[in-house]
């Protein structure tokens, strides 16, 4: 590691608070009822339940979440036995990794003791904590033992992520590597550097998977793993082999997969040209691999190279598998990780590598167009597919193979887990729900932009549309297969290409003609537009009522596209003007702004109005608006003319709308502090933070949306148009194919509520 890496982890564990975690309450805890709830009396009442019914425990406790991340710190990662204190780092590491993956909630445990019985001891004792035990860097031989004996004792899965989280994702790995150099795991030779938990658990899943026992040569520390050799636990002495050859790389010669699992520096790049043709390299050792990728791939060029790093091609580490496989066990109440749901796993990630990457994982990863192939054989660990995929598989295979207490609809969970990975996810689950078998006619004006096309197939998939992209049909049969998407053509997908449907287009011409004409498109210009602007295509696709909704821009300028859209649709009657609301996903929950993007300087009834609108869209996500009216001015304070713009529009909005939780004027501090508030008004009209922000101005809510976006790295919502009598909304040209999803559920949605 260089110095600056080093001086980075060690500043990014210090602070701004020591380590990587800590443990926050799900209850309210703040008044003396909150207090005779949580703690006593009332929690006297789960523990009867629990004392008549051990498993209401997954009711009324976390333990059903909760897994145990056990060491004794006799191999941390390729450091060796650091001891369990010092291996601390790497078990808060992987509690931090099951709750962004997985969410799955953690307890590290570094257990003081080198003896297996002790250990096996302790942790079976904690079985009433945890729903599951993950053992990390326990070194061979003892690990077998001490995993054998918790699971013959323990009722909960327990799984030790070295030997089968690496072997599951191993196996994938090797066996798209393999399909790649044109090699059948049946005829390859296979030599480790390691003979310890990795290394042997993965030998052993390959042999299940038809890599033969005989082509295998292990190698560690004291050379080749041969027959004779003393001192050798049982699961390494059945692949020592008949074989004069001491050394690693006297063993080399011919070998098709090098697979290194033991420590810094053992694959000498002088040894390299001594292995088969077109071979597999996996070098992972942690933190520094048997050989340096670009060291090997210099001296190898035809190899594919894997290691354990996040800074090379081919990451091939368990953190593919234990979040996921943790995951599908909790959610059926597995009693354990059995083979079919390790087989499950494995093949699980080895086929989500065959499908390209979605939009957000290529971006993370520089733009890097991710699809099968040498430099990606094995999805990335940022690859937001991976819970969908794994946790499902491995669900199913618990209760088919009998193992699970509980049952699941596979698809239905498959569903909720796409759903709640992201935190826009969260948001937007209501209106998925609302969206659901919609089949609402989208038209989606730049219909080749691959944007567009991914969330195309992502609607699809959830059901929610009938896609009509405008789009040239020749060039969307180069770009679908390349972009590896499923949906076909004029079956599941309308295309309104404007080259060729001429039978379509020439009805929208004559009905652009009657409205554009009228204000002022010069004649020479309607064909040109309807033909070549596909934001007015689209607009007039809604027009004519060809489709229910539509999103058109996204690769111009944002207002351009606007002036298009408020030509060709109308806006709805009650509406003085049309207004633009976004939302932003921040940690402490969504917050809406309103006019982002198209009035100026409001009137205090446009501000009436258009907060009456955003309301009802924030209503859309389930929540109940609860909605500040911004200023410099606090409350009265100022008798500026926008202070008092903001006080008018208050008194409005309360005869308008009396029902609707709103205060104002105040300043931003008093609608997101409710002590801030209160301090000010003691009967505020709502608690807790205000969840919509109404601007006296565009500059105010535009400088808003962008300084926080930009400070927060939060998704963001919209910005949806509101007031307008047909559902349309313009993209913004920074828009992810995930916020077109979420546009285009939006859209959905209103649409299926209007009826
Ligand atoms: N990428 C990934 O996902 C994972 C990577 N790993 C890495 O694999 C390595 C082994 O982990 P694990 O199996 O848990 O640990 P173990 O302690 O169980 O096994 C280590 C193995 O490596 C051998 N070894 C150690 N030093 C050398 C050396 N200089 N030359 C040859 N062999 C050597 C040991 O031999 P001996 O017994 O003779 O000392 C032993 O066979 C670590 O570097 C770890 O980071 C592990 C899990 C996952
Ligand atoms: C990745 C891992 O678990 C290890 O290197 O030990
Ligand atoms: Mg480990």
């Amino acid at each position: 590691m260089d110095d600056t890496l080093r001086r980075a982890a060690l500043e990014y564990h210090r602070s701004p608070r020591a380590g990587k975690m800590r443990i926050e309450p799900t209850k309210r805890m703040v008044n003396q009822r909150d207090l005779a709830l949580a703690y006593s009396p009332g929690v006297a009442a789960p523990c009867e339940e629990i004392a008549a019914d051990p498993d209401k425990a997954f009711d009324y406790t976390a333990r059903g979440n909760l897994v145990a991340v056990v060491s004794n710190g006799t191999a941390v990662l390729g450091l060796g036995a650091i001891g369990p204190l010092a291996a601390k780092p790497v078990m808060e590491g992987k509690a931090v990794l099951f709750k962004k993956f997985a969410d799955i909630d953690v307890f590290d445990l570094e257990v003081d003791t080198t003896d297996p019985d002790k250990f096996v001891e302790a942790v079976a004792l904690l079985e009433p904590t945890f729903g599951g035990i993950n053992l990390e860097d326990i070194k061979a031989p003892e690990c077998f033992a001490i995993e054998a004996a918790l699971k013959a004792r323990m009722n909960i899965p327990v799984f030790h992520d070295d030997q089968h989280g690496t072997a599951i994702v191993v196996a994938a790995a090797v066996r798209n590597a393999l399909v790649l150099q044109g090699k059948a795991l049946a005829e390859a030779r296979l030599v480790t550097s390691g003979a310890g938990a990795a290394a042997l658990a993965c030998v052993d899943l390959l042999v299940s998977m038809g890599l033969r026992q005989e082509n295998v040569t292990l190698t560690d520390k004291d050379g080749v793993v041969h027959a004779g050799r003393a001192g050798m636990a049982p699961n390494m002495a059945r692949y020592a082999r008949q074989t004069d050859a001491r050394s690693l790389p006297e063993v080399l010669p011919g070998a098709n997969v090098f697979l290194g699992l033991s420590a810094p520096g053992v694959l000498r790049p002088e040894w390299l040209p001594l292995l088969a043709e077109r071979p597999l390299i996996f070098a992972l050792a942690n933190p520094e691999p048997e050989i340096r990728p670009d060291v090997a791939r210099a001296e190898r060029p035809d190899a594919i190279v894997a290691t354990g790093r996040s800074d090379f091609p081919n990451q091939v580490n368990n953190v593919l598998c234990f979040p996921y496989i943790f995951r599908g066990a909790l959610d059926v109440g597995a009693t354990t990780i059995n083979e079919a749901m390790k087989v499950a796993a494995a093949e699980a990630i080895a086929s989500l590598a065959r499908l390209p990457a979605p939009e957000s994982v290529a971006q993370a990863y520089g733009g890097r167009k991710l699809t099968f192939g040498p430099d990606y054989i094995i999805p990335t660990p940022f690859d937001p597919r991976l819970i969908a995929e794994i946790a499902p598989a491995v669900a199913q295979a618990a209760m088919d193979s009998g193992v699970a207490r509980r049952s699941l609809d596979i698809d239905t969970y498959r569903q909720s887990l796409r759903r709640q990975n992201t935190r826009s996810a969260q948001l937007m689950m209501p209106v998925f729900e609302a969206a659901r078998h919609s089949l609402t006619r989208v038209a989606y004006g730049e219909g080749e932009d691959e944007r567009v096309l991914r969330a195309v197939q992502d609607a699809l998939d959830e059901g929610i549309v009938r896609p009509v992209i405008v789009a040239r049909r020749r060039v969307l049969k180069d770009r679908l297969p390349t972009l590896g998407l499923r949906f076909e053509l004029d079956r599941d997908v309308e295309v309104v290409d404007p080259e060729t449907d001429h039978e379509l287009l020439r009805p929208l011409v004559e009905a652009y003609q009657a409205v554009a004409g009228r204000r002022g498109v010069p004649s020479a210009e309607i064909i040109r537009h309807v033909y070549r602007r596909p934001t007015v295509t689209a607009a007039m696709l809604l027009r004519t009522g060809h489709v229910d909704a539509a999103l058109v821009g996204g690769n111009s300028e944002y207002w351009g596209q606007i002036e298009y859209v408020l030509r060709i649709i109308d806006r709805a009657p009650d509406a003085a003007r049309v207004y633009a609301l976004s939302g932003l996903i921040l940690d402490a929950g969504a917050l809406f702004i309103t006019d982002t993007h198209m009035v100026p300087d409001p009137t205090a009834e446009q501000i009436s109005e258009m907060a009456i609108l955003a309301a009802a869209e924030v209503r859309r996500f389930g929540l109940t608006p609860r909605v500040a009216l911004l200023s410099h001015s606090n409350f009265g304070a100022s008798h500026s003319p926008s202070a008092r713009k903001m006080r008018t529009a208050l008194g409005l909005l309360r005869k308008a709308a009396p029902d609707l939780l709103v205060e104002g004027e105040m300043h931003a501090d008093a609608a997101l502090s409710q002590q801030v508030r209160e301090r000010l008004v003691p009967d505020s009209r709502f608690d807790g933070p205000a969840n919509l922000l109404v601007m006296p101005n565009l500059d105010a809510a535009n400088i808003a949306l962008t300084a926080l976006s930009a400070s927060s790295s939060s998704p963001t919502i919209g910005p949806l148009l509101m007031g307008l009598a047909k559902p349309i909304h313009v993209l913004a040209p920074n828009i992810t194919a995930r916020g077109l999803l979420n546009l285009t559920t939006i859209l959905a949605a209103e649409v299926a509520q209007r009826g």
